[in-house]
């Protein structure tokens, strides 16, 4: 049994990463997986490998394929082309209930009339399980997810949270070697889903089953996975770690859509010998240095800078050695445990910093209407060139 402390976890995933070892197999794998419905291609081809124990988020905006791509996996609709191999075998005809892969849904889809302890059973009973295997089973999936005390009452009797993980029990209560998540807390309330979130993740670790979850939510996936994929128009637009997709990038759609940022255009016009690369935007105060790997800029491209909020800083004076910008503060948004500003450039774009309240109270706190300097370091801007 895992220590079920958010630490542990930290260190179990820390070393795990499948994806970087030559030698890993994957459990999952998406070979030039297309679908298309009639004339409209909801799923373009998708390659994608998906490993033993990962939990894997599928994030993108409505329509863009995130569960055409799951129904495949889970046998509901067939691929127009391309294959699925699980296990490395092609999973070209099998039947849904032939396949080691489960699926949760949003609407939990309880039977009303049964008991919880019914519910989870009613998988296994189909199976034609023995009975003393079934109700150990059952026991087995209620203390998992914390239900052994409701085991007699209907799903009626149950708050959203706890039907959420009757169906959770349900749905693993065959072993599935895979199971599919799709948008799985979106009935919750804000504060019961983060709580959902860290028992999901728990649960998840102490199984060691393989789950991929569907969701638009970008801060549930950078909570949850291993790795995310971001899926726009039925494309993969970037596969990586949530880390990596949040600091690095691809490209603008991807900047744009998890998190908050900060775009500028701007035109290459060279790199320092210090290998930071030298960008002019219009509005900001002299040239820009940024920090970017990337080494196929050329003098003249244009490019996008993307800065996150909270990684600007606002200051009465132009902060040295940074990159600046001047402006006005045009809106400030008191969170409690953030301040939002938005600084209006004169030539009318806002940008947006965030600061930490990290004390209760400031001296001369920076005001409405206040001439201001939006300040960043060179390493805290990607370079997007598409
Ligand atoms: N059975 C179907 N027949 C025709 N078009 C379909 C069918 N299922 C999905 N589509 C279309 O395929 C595209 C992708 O749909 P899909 O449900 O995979 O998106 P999604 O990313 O899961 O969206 P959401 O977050 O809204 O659930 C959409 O344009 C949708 O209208």
């Amino acid at each position: 049994m895992v220590d079920k402390s958010s630490r542990a976890i930290g260190a179990v995933r820390q070393s795990f990463a499948p994806w970087n070892d030559p030698s890993a197999r994957p459990l999952i794998r998406f070979e030039g997986v297309t679908k298309r419905f009639s004339d409209a291609v909801a799923v373009d081809s998708v390659t994608l490998d998906v490993y033993e124990n990962e939990f894997f988020c599928l994030l993108g905006p409505s329509g863009c394929g995130k569960s055409t791509l799951m129904r495949m996996l889970a046998g509901f609709e067939e691929p127009s082309g391309g294959r699925i191999l699980l296990g490395g075998e092609d999973l070209a005809g099998v039947p849904p209930y032939e396949r080691p892969v489960n699926m949760m849904f949003q609407s939990y889809a309880l039977f009303p009339h049964m008991s919880v302890e019914k519910n989870v059973a009613f998988g296994l009973k189909q199976e034609g399980l023995p009975k003393d295997v079934i109700a150990a089973r059952v026991a087995e999936m209620l203390k998992l997810v914390q239900m052994e005390r409701f085991a007699a009452r209907k799903p009626h009797q149950l708050s959203g949270g706890q039907r959420q993980r009757v169906a959770l029990a349900r749905a693993l209560a065959k072993k599935p070697k895979v199971l599919l998540l799709d948008e799985p807390l979106g009935a919750l309330d804000k504060k019961l889903r983060e709580e959902t979130q860290f028992e999901l993740m728990d649960i998840q670790i102490e199984l060691g089953t393989t789950f991929i979850m569907v969701t638009h939510d970008q801060e549930e996936a950078m909570t949850m996975a291993d790795r995310i994929a971001v899926m726009d128009a039925g494309r993969l637009v970037q596969v990586a770690t949530p880390g990596e997709i949040y600091e690095q990038p691809r490209n603008r759609f991807v900047a744009d859509f998890v998190g908050d940022v900060n775009i500028v255009d701007g035109t290459v016009t060279g790199r320092e010998p210090s290998g930071l690369w030298r960008i002019a935007a219009p509005g900001a105060a002299g040239p820009l240095a940024v920090d970017d790997p990337d080494e196929s800029l050329d003098p003249g491209q244009a490019v996008a800078v993307a800065v996150r909020p909270e990684k600007m800083t606002v200051s009465r004076e132009r902060p040295e050695g940074e990159n600046a910008f001047e402006g006005e503060v045009w809106d400030i948004g008191y969170l409690g445990d953030w301040t939002v500003y938005r600084i209006r450039l004169d030539d009318g774009r806002i940008l947006r910093v965030t600061r930490a309240n990290t004390t209760r109270f400031v001296e001369r706190p920076i005001d409405l209407e206040e001439r201001v300097f939006i300040g960043f370091l060179p390493d805290a801007a990607v370079i997007l060139s598409s």
